[in-house]
């Protein structure tokens, strides 16, 4: 079927629904009208639409771990674990499950089974099914979301939404372009659409789910204009298919300035280029994801990358911080590991959440550059696309617009070179196709220079390779040695 920006009508949406429910046996079991109960019997203390409206009346920033493992009750004893210590609750999908090899998750379960702890990298919610998922939503008393990186995540999201999970993340672009190496960008787009379809028909029936696509994308230096723009095409692509509840993200990049100005420039996009669509009745927030590149291997050192994090997150205003832990250098943390992160952030959200960050003409000018950026970007996406962001966003990667950098997918250009200046800030080394005007690529290459001649050195390569290893090795800009 041809990609199109339209509401899928409830034909197109029930006949794809009719195929979707029979890609694996789970399918079978979930009825849309038996979820829609499900979801309105919920307390509204598990509704994750309303814990962030009451973040975002007052001004507060939520915390929220990542999790997941094989087994229901070890997931659920997880869960339960982590709630004290955080705001809201996941589900961290495996990496099986995100690829639809629900076979190969099965296969996961046994092994774990048999070996009595987890041997799957996140919970597989299609094999346990919706009465083992909502098992573990009534085991709990926070909202619990969906956090994956599944470019079909068709059925998975019938049966979490069935079972009462109250938020949604990924994207048909923030869940392909980083996540998978050759899965066409028209066909993800199209697979979200449905999940965004069923996540309107919900909001039809009076149930509000949040929908959040993935802000840090590659999570490597990404600007953040880049990362803006692909947040803002998947906010409107939610709106489109009548969701209303839009949680929009950005990945930490480690400068002061910089990140204040992500966040604020974020949420100041998203209602300009919401509103300019013709909606008004939706709710936007914002989650700051703490650093996503190398983290230290010392754990004291991990805590100040997380401590930092949870820091920039509460100045920035952001609606909710993404937790990392001590064990983020060496894989799947324990939960006593994680339990730590979380810790570490809740200190440093309470003890800069009643400080404000002063106005400042850096982060204005911040601001502005990054709104500047996103609008050039965004005109050559609608342009490209007729004016249909969807058509535009596939014609966008083909002609390296829209070009994230360090994705491994093949239809993402990667010609896009960040690199640190000399405060640490994400400049433009190398533009690609990007449609950027001339003066702001002029002040890249000026506060580029700026590092240069700091570190004696010529503009090079090199300088980007330093700073994607710098964080580990507890710096912030990759220094000559
Ligand atoms: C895009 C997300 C990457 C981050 O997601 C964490 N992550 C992945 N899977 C799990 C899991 N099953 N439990 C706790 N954290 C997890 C990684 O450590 C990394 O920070």
């Amino acid at each position: 079927m041809k990609l199109k920006s339209e509401k899928m009508t409830m034909e197109a949406f029930q006949a794809e629904r009719e195929e979707v429910m029979r890609t694996w046996p789970t399918g079978q079991g979930v009825d849309f009208e038996d979820g829609v109960r499900y979801q309105l019997a919920l307390p509204e203390s598990k509704r994750f639409s309303s814990a962030l409206a009451k973040a975002e009346r007052e001004g507060k920033t939520l915390c929220q771990p990542r999790a997941g493992v094989a087994l229901v009750d070890e997931h659920i004893k997880l869960l339960q674990f982590l709630e004290p210590s955080c705001d809201l609750l996941p589900s961290t999908i495996d990496a099986y499950t995100r690829l639809n090899h629900y076979e190969k998750a099965a296969e996961g379960v046994a092994r774990s089974l048999a070996a009595g702890t987890s041997l799957l990298n996140g919970f597989p919610a299609v094999n346990h099914g919706l009465a083992e998922c909502r098992r573990v939503v009534e085991a709990l008393k926070k909202p619990v979301q969906v956090r994956h990186g599944t470019p079909d995540a068709r059925l998975l999201g019938e049966i979490t939404l069935a079972a009462g999970f109250t938020a949604y993340e990924g994207g048909g672009i923030s869940y392909n372009i980083p996540y998978a190496k050759k899965v066409p960008l028209e066909r993800s787009i199209r697979h979200w659409q449905y999940c965004d379809r069923l996540v309107g028909l919900y909001e039809e029936r009076g149930v509000r789910i949040n929908r959040e696509p993935f802000g840090p994308l590659s999570g490597t230096l990404v600007p953040p204009f880049v990362s803006h723009c692909v947040a803002i095409i998947e906010g409107l692509l939610a709106l489109e298919q009548g969701c209303k509840c839009i949680t929009l993200g950005y990945g930490q990049a480690g400068n002061i300035v910089q990140d204040i100005a992500a966040i604020r420039s974020l949420r100041e996009l998203g209602h300009e280029f919401f509103r300019a669509a013709g909606y008004e009745d939706y709710a936007l927030s914002t989650v700051f994801h703490q650093w996503m590149g190398g983290f230290p291997e010392n754990e004291a050192m991990a805590f100040s990358v997380i401590a930092w994090g949870s820091a920039m997150a509460a100045l920035s205003g952001a609606t909710k911080v993404i937790v990392k832990t001590p064990h983020e250098a060496s894989g799947i943390p324990t939960k006593e590991a994680n339990k730590q992160g979380l810790d570490a952030t809740t200190q440093l959200l309470n003890m800069v959440r009643e400080q404000v960050f002063p106005a400042s003409p850096v982060v204005d000018l911040e601001v502005e550059l990054i709104k500047r950026e996103v609008r050039a970007v965004m005109a050559k996406v609608f342009e490209l696309g007729n004016g249909d962001v969807a058509v535009g966003a596939v014609r966008a990667f083909e002609a390296g617009v829209l070009d994230v950098p360090f994705a491994p997918a093949t239809c993402n250009a990667g010609k896009l070179m960040p690199v640190r200046d000399n405060e640490g800030a994400v400049r433009i080394f190398e533009v690609g196709r990007v449609p950027l005007p001339d003066d702001v690529l002029a002040y890249h290459k000026e506060k580029i220079a700026e590092r240069a001649k700091a570190e004696n050195r010529a503009p090079v390569f090199q300088m980007v390779v330093d700073d994607i290893y710098a964080i580990s090795k507890s710096k912030l800009i990759g220094r000559p040695r």
